[in-house]
């Protein structure tokens, strides 16, 4: 009988099961009361029961977890300058969509060379997550595997959707399941309405396959997630963070039953993948908040210790705290940019008699 399954399937390997990655890398109190007092926090911003901004602000991605937890050690001596004006989350991203082919994140393969050690990389991106939680500083990431969730997602304060995936359903589900606000990015095209339509699918109950925390094959229902909001990250018709985009886009949101809200990524399309335009955009939408726009809760910048970007080849020749995806502003810039934020918010407050 020629077999007619798994004609292109190279291999199967066994995966470790969640819980057990869980129980040999647990939170512990002090990490599970920081990651429930961030997500609170976010919640917060969201609901407009705080008035500070959400800033997501981090590498692209990890390729290195020294640098990644040098970079924390950064944000944590910062934040206290700006936790009054800011909620910040640091963006540890170790899944990377690709627009083609290319290194897909820590996770699938933490060597950097095309070895896939998924185990090495999922305990590596959990070890890592716990450590910058440790720190006190809440973390931040893409979800983008469906399965990847039940092994680090304990450890998220904010999760994101991305612009290649938010018009998936699979994505929509996982996103009505997670435990922390969601953001769901405009399509690459530009096209917001795929987005919004995203949270508010989000928000409702679903049933769908997925793995329970033992790692057995499961049908889970979720109860819908009604922390999610809209990002606007730009599109191939241009970007889409200036005011009159910003005004549309909350109409968007506002004719379809959602919370008037929405995050801007200064980064991908809104800054032409050129790290050297976040700032402008990061401060045109400080002034719309400044201004008292209050729909706009929340900025992501891709920040890491060198500016730029490098090609990914050996790994032992890479340069030290510099993205091997997009580029990234320097830790000053991102110093600057951050109080930029900070005194946008201020003056919001001022202008509404609130200092
Ligand atoms: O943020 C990262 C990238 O923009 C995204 O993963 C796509 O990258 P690529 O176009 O280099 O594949
Ligand atoms: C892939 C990302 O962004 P986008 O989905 O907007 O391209 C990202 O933020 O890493």
């Amino acid at each position: 009988m020629p077999s007619t399954n798994d004609t292109r399937v190279d291999s199967y390997q066994p995966l470790v099961a969640p819980q057990d990655l869980l129980a040999e890398l647990p939170m512990g109190p002090e990490r599970s009361g920081l990651v429930e007092e961030a997500r609170a926090e976010v919640k917060g911003v969201l609901d407009g029961t705080d008035d500070r901004l959400v800033v997501i602000v981090g590498p692209c991605s990890v390729h290195d977890t020294e640098a990644a937890l040098d970079y924390a050690h950064r944000l944590k001596a910062l934040i206290p300058s700006v936790s009054g004006e800011l909620c910040v989350v640091m963006r540890v991203y170790f899944e990377k969509p690709r627009t083609t082919l290319g290194w897909k994140g820590l996770i699938n393969d933490p060597g950097l060379d095309g070895s896939y050690d998924v185990q090495r990389g999922l305990r590596t991106a959990r070890a890592l997550l716990l450590d910058i939680n440790a720190l006190g500083v809440p973390a931040g990431t893409e979800f983008l595997d469906p399965i990847t969730p039940q092994y680090i997602a304990d450890a998220v304060s904010w999760g994101a959707i991305g612009a290649r995936t938010t018009e998936s359903q699979v994505h929509r589900q996982l996103g009505s399941g997670l435990s922390m606000p969601v953001g769901f990015k405009n399509g690459t095209d530009g096209d917001v309405q795929v987005a919004v339509d995203a949270c508010g699918a989000s928000a409702a109950s679903h049933t769908f396959f997925g793995v329970d925390p033992a790692g057995a094959g499961s049908v889970v229902t979720t109860s819908g997630n009604p922390d999610c909001h809209l990002i606007l990250r730009g599109g191939r018709s241009g970007p889409n963070y200036g005011t009159a985009n910003v005004a549309a886009a909350l109409d968007a949101v506002g004719a379809n039953g959602l919370p008037r809200r929405l995050m801007v990524d200064a980064s991908h399309a809104n800054s032409g993948k050129d790290h050297r335009r976040q700032p402008a955009v990061a401060a045109a939408v400080a002034a719309q908040v400044a201004e008292g726009q209050h729909g706009v809760i929340g900025v992501m910048l891709e920040s890491f210790i060198e500016e730029g970007a490098q090609k990914l080849g050996a790994p032992d020749a890479l340069t030290y705290g510099q993205s091997i995806t997009d580029g990234c502003m320097g830790w000053d810039t991102t110093e600057d940019v951050l109080a930029g934020l900070a005194e946008a918010v201020r003056s919001r407050r001022k202008s509404a008699g609130q200092a």
